[in-house]
């Protein structure tokens, strides 16, 4: 299983309709704040969706509606893996991305064998405020050395313009939202990022 280098996130299933068309074969559905019959119709949607495009669809925080609508990825950070069931996910053949910002979180993340490791943020972001202002490439190397094999996906700043530093600094996957959601021409931008990444 190789995931695609370009891993954008979405805040909605409408986001997928117009962006899967265009060759995205990763993403991240990440619904926020919203009742749970809503979020178990995204997740099913994006499903189907992701099915139709051959694009693997990765879960965030919501890994009992992955694992009720039988989809294959989620991902989780460090809060979240307080409350998850990671032994009903990985029963359910799901697999698990981390996010992770200091040792402590790696060291913890690669005890529970993640099928992916996620640092950042890499530059500083605009989407949330975070405990981390900016790790840096160098973090990102480090990152790549102590991890291995184990795809790193790096996060948080990304453009692409910034994409290529953090491939050569060890980076396998680069993750991004407001690069794209908040872009005047979303779609144009996902084009750009298709072809910085093939
Ligand atoms: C690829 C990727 N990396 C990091 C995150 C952040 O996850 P988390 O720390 O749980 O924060 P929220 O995204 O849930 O606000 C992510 N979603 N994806
Ligand atoms: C969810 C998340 N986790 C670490 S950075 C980040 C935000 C990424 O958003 P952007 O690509 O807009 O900086
Ligand atoms: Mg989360």
């Amino acid at each position: 299983m190789t995931l695609d280098r370009f891993y954008p996130i979405f805040d909605d299933v409408d986001w997928l309709h117009r962006m899967l068309p265009l060759g995205v074969k990763l993403v991240q559905l990440r619904i926020k704040d919203q009742p749970g019959q809503i979020v178990a119709d995204q997740v099913a949607q994006a499903r189907d969706l992701c099915r139709e495009h051959g694009t693997t669809l990765i879960v965030n925080d919501y890994w009992q509606a992955a694992i009720d609508t039988g989809c294959d990825w989620v991902h989780l950070g460090q809060e979240d893996l307080d409350d998850a069931d990671i032994a009903a996910i990985r029963r359910a053949g799901i697999k698990l991305g981390i996010s992770t910002h200091d040792r402590g979180e790696l060291d913890r993340a690669l005890a529970l064998e993640p099928d992916y490791v996620a640092l950042g943020p890499v530059y500083p972001t605009k989407l949330k405020q975070m405990k981390w202002h900016r790790q840096g490439l160098e973090k990102v190397s480090e990152w790549k050395g102590l991890i291995g094999d184990l795809p790193l996906v790096a996060i948080g700043g990304m453009s692409v313009e910034r994409a290529a530093g953090a491939f050569e600094a060890g980076a396998d996957i680069v993750s991004v939202v407001t690069d794209i959601t908040w872009n005047d021409d979303p779609e144009n931008r996902v084009r750009d990022w298709l072809k910085a990444t093939r």
